[in-house]
This record gives C-alpha cells, structure tokens and sequence, in this order.
C-alpha cells in the first residue's frame, strides 16, 4: 500500500465537497478562495489522458500512462479515481498530501461514486464531509439552464443524476456532517464557511 504521511493531513483536513451538478459548489469555492486567499488548495489529479495544448505536467495533470495508473490503483494510492470516456482520472494521496505540506487545507470537489471510495479508502486519514443541496429539483433545473454552459442532452443527464446524488445523501451509508441547502446564497455561503473554517469566519 502507498505510504500516508498522515500527520501532515491529519493537522490540515482535507473538506469533501460534494452535490449534485449545478448546486453551487463552485460557486461557494470561489467565494472562499477570495476570501482567503493561500488557505485552501486543489489537488494535482492524475490523468492518462493527452494534455491539451497549454496544459502543463504536474500543474494541470500529473499526465501519466494507464500503466503507471492502474500500478497506483494497486497500491491503493488513489483516493479515488474513476474512467471517462475511456481515460482514467483519481486524486492520488500524494497530491493531497502536497497540499497539507504547503499548509493549505485540500479541498475535494467529487462526485458521489468518488464520495464512497474516500469514505471507504483503507489508508486515507477521514477528511471532513459536506453536501450542497439545491432547494428543489425546480430550483436547480432552472439554475442549470440559467448557467447556459450545457446543452438540453447534459442538463437532462445532470438531472437524472442529481437524483441519485440526493437519495445518496439522504441514505445511511452517505458520510456527510453536514448538508446545506443552497437556496440564498449569502445564508448558504455563510453555513459553508463556518463549516469549513469555524465559527469565527
Ligand atoms: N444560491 C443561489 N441562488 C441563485 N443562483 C445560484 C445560487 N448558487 C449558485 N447559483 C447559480 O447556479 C448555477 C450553478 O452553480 P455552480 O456552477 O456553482 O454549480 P456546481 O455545483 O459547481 O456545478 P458543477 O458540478 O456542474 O460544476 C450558476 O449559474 C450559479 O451562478
């Protein structure tokens, strides 16, 4: 199994951030990334993909061959990882780790099948976990078609998997501490931010 160098994570805990597609993770973040700067950081994800042009090794990806992926899957190094559209993705320990070293707290923007495997991984030190819920499926049905970023084909399949992301939440096996629902933003914003940095945000 991958080493865990569990005390630099264990001192900065890496949050989950998890809801369904369009409930306004991104949002939040960027608010919180504003506001304090330097505190929180992204991880580096692997990716057997090919870079793009402008992207760059260990900056945007760590770009690595499916060999040396399915080698760290072994090794249990992944946090999680998951395949799409025939490339493999993962956060690897080491990244957040790289993260907690720099004195950031990691923060993890992950889908639900991404949520369990953290939840569940052998080595990885229990991060905190927080779920973003939209108010109604009204409500984020209009707030995907206000975003104006997907076409009718993905709003429709972000639907269907809000729901599956909401009965995960609701359900017993899901690890959250808490679930905020984002309905206004400065209340929703102001919950987030006390649970990520305390109460004396
Ligand atoms: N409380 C709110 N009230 C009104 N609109 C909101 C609120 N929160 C977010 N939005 C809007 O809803 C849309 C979806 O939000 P956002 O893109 O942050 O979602 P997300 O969870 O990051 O989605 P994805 O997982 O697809 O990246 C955006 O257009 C955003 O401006």
């Amino acid at each position: 199994m991958a080493p865990t160098n569990t005390s630099a994570i264990s001192s900065h805990r890496p949050i989950v951030i998890s809801g369904p597609s369009g409930s306004g993770k991104s949002t939040m973040l960027k608010r919180l990334f504003d506001e304090y700067p330097g505190k929180f950081g992204f991880s580096v994800s692997h990716t057997t993909r090919s870079p793009r042009a402008g992207e760059e090794n260990g900056r945007d990806y760590n770009f690595v061959s499916k060999g040396d992926f399915l080698d760290l899957v072994e090794k249990k190094g992944f946090v999680e990882h998951a395949q799409f559209g025939g490339n493999h993705y993962g956060t690897s320990i080491k990244a957040v780790e790289d993260i907690a070293e720099k004195g950031q707290v990691c923060i993890l923007d992950i889908e639900m099948e991404g949520v369990k495997q953290v939840a569940n991984h052998p080595a990885f030190p229990k991060p905190r976990f927080l779920f973003l819920s939209p108010p109604s499926k009204e409500v984020l049905e209009q707030r995907l078609r206000g975003r104006g970023t997907d076409k009718e084909e993905a709003i429709l399949k972000r639907l269907k998997q809000a729901e599956a992301e909401m009965d995960f939440a609701k359900s017993p096996e899901a690890p959250h501490e808490k679930i905020i629902v984002n309905d206004d933003l400065e209340k929703a914003y102001k919950e987030v931010k006390e649970f990520i940095v305390g109460a004396d945000a």
